[in-house]
């Protein structure tokens, strides 16, 4: 297992071994007790599965407020992504700041999004699959939103094209500047 560090606290890039031979390869996407030797102790009770099938569909970003804010782990089971992470956590110095990293089918990479964060991704190949971990259920009143295209983000979502394919609740999501404020930062590099 791989375990790299990005400019944003507690956002990680995982990435499993894989034991190749003449039938192609296995590896443990997930192993609780060699991630808690990591420091990395989360209790999973949810995975989700989605299917984009055109390219430069975006879903996000998303989160879900306290009490059922949402930690994810993130990988690509079909295609290729790009995923992206972003601090809304009141008082951090990365507050705003975003961090993105392509997890795709063949590099079996995973984006670890912490509590405080929300997530999106863009596709970047036909029928791309995204599959992930959550460590709290699906609450819709506590499901929130916040615009893809925020210039005060300045996303660069790394794909060219006329125009994306969002769902409507995407399409219309606020400003980061607008939402309400549900995380604050607790003092902690
Ligand atoms: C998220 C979720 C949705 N649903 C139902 C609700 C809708 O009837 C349908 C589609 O939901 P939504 O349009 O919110 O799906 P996405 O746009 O893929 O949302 C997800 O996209 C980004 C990338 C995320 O990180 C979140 O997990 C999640 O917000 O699935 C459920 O039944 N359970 C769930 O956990």
């Amino acid at each position: 297992m791989k375990i790299e560090t990005t400019k944003l606290d507690g956002v990680l890039l995982l990435t499993p071994d894989r034991f190749g031979d003449s039938r192609g390869f296995f590896s443990e996407s997930w192993n609780k007790r060699r991630m808690a030797e990591h420091g990395i102790d989360l209790e999973f009770v949810q995975d989700n599965h989605s299917l984009s099938s055109k390219v430069g569909t975006i879903r996000g970003l998303h989160y879900q407020t306290p009490p059922h804010a949402q930690a994810k782990l993130v990988r690509c089971g079909r295609g290729a992504l790009f995923d992206v992470a972003l601090d809304i956590r009141v008082g951090s110095p990365t507050f705003g700041q975003w961090v993105g990293a392509e997890l795709t089918a063949e590099n079996g990479r995973q984006l670890l999004v912490p509590v405080g964060f929300a997530h999106g991704f863009v596709t970047r190949a036909p029928d791309t699959e995204i599959v992930y971990k959550c460590t709290d259920y699906f609450a819709p009143d506590c499901d929130r939103a916040i615009a893809h295209n925020d210039p005060v983000l300045g996303i660069d979502w790394g794909v060219s094209i006329a125009s994306f394919t969002l769902s409507d609740k995407d399409a219309s999501a606020p400003l980061l500047a607008d939402i309400e404020p549900v995380f604050a930062w607790d003092g902690r590099q």
